[in-house]
């Protein structure tokens, strides 16, 4: 699997806003190099083991890195993040050089560095995203944990466009539905299903690494031993009629599942879209209204919507 990296040279302080920009604009996780450890690893006696020619572009200053899944579409979100973090010295705010690259990575030890950013998501009064390897304790009986290591799969819940699927799924969800999760990654759309009540869930992901980690997840999670984890693109060659299919998924690909979730979606069902930055909020639209959806609920936060849709069943 492939990944995108987005490096920023910035100033030791912008560090902790610069890796929540990334984090909420969808990255797996982030490696900080910041010259004030550097330059105490240097003094340490095992020093000599630093490659400082490797560090020399950041002698001062840090260097926040992103990873992010090759499925995220970088020219879609660098425009805000740029803007945000330009936007860090209204807050007084020292961005350094503020100098953005970008290459394309394989698949390394970046695996498991951002696991230290990685913290319990509270989603709502109900669903509580905790990580694997924290200990938590629920603030009341109605609070449903889900446990989650995401490892290289997009699902972590700190998403913008996660959160507002799982609100999603809290308002349509009654207790005994069938759902399909397109584009599971995680698993952490068909684990908050089974919590909030869903009889069958089957999720499905093109990425044998996402399917992967689905599995495991189902694994954390006994209320979720049942879902159906399987590699699939979209709904292709599925039939089944669901009560509720959900995506969160970029735009262009959710106009692509448009017809297939038609299909297999009961003419009471609710079909969830999510993923869609504002700019492509039109061409959704119009592509759903255009199979015969209309549209329920509108959910939104920062740039990102999302729908609850329904058939438009004519009287
Ligand atoms: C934005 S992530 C969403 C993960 C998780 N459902 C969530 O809400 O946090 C989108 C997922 O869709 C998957 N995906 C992209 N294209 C797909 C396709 N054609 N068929 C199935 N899954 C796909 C990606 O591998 C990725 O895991």
């Amino acid at each position: 699997m492939k990944w995108n990296q987005v490096s920023v040279l910035t100033s030791s302080e912008a560090i902790d806003a610069i890796s929540n920009i990334m984090m909420e604009a969808g990255a797996n996780g982030v490696a900080i190099e910041d010259a004030l450890d550097l330059e105490n690893f240097k003094s340490d006696p095992y020093g000599e083991l630093l490659d400082i020619e490797t560090i020399d572009h950041i002698r001062e200053g840090a260097e926040v890195t992103a990873y992010f899944p090759e499925t995220i579409f970088l020219p879609e979100i660098l425009p805000t993040i740029k803007h945000k973090i330009a936007e860090l010295t209204s807050f007084g705010l020292d961005i350094g050089k503020n100098e953005l690259s970008l290459s394309e990575v394989v698949e390394s030890d970046w695996a498991t560095a951002w696991k230290k950013y990685y913290h319990p998501v509270m989603i709502s009064r109900y669903l509580t995203i905790v990580p694997d390897w924290q200990e938590y304790t629920p603030h009341s009986e109605d609070e449903h944990i889900i446990t989650l290591d995401p490892g290289m799969a997009f699902g972590t819940g700190t998403h913008p466009t996660t959160r507002l699927t799982l609100q999603a799924l809290e308002v349509v969800l009654r207790g005994g539905e069938t759902v399909l999760d397109v584009g599971t990654g995680s698993g952490v759309l068909s684990i908050a299903s089974k919590y909030l009540g869903a009889k069958e869930v089957y999720a499905y992901d093109l990425d044998e690494v996402a399917v992967q980690a689905a599995q495991e997840n189902m694994a954390l999670n006994p209320v979720a031993q049942d879902v159906h984890v399987a590699a699939n693109n979209l709904l292709v060659g599925i039939d089944t009629q669901a009560d509720v299919i959900v995506a969160n998924i970029l735009a262009d690909i959710i106009i692509e599942l448009v017809p297939d979730a038609y299909r297999n979606l009961k003419d009471t069902g609710s079909f969830i879209i999510s993923g869609i930055i504002e700019d492509k909020v039109d061409i959704v639209l119009e592509a759903v209204y255009a199979a015969g959806f209309e549209v329920d609920q509108t959910f939104k936060q920062k740039d990102w919507f999302a729908f609850i849709l329904n058939k438009k069943i004519e009287e």
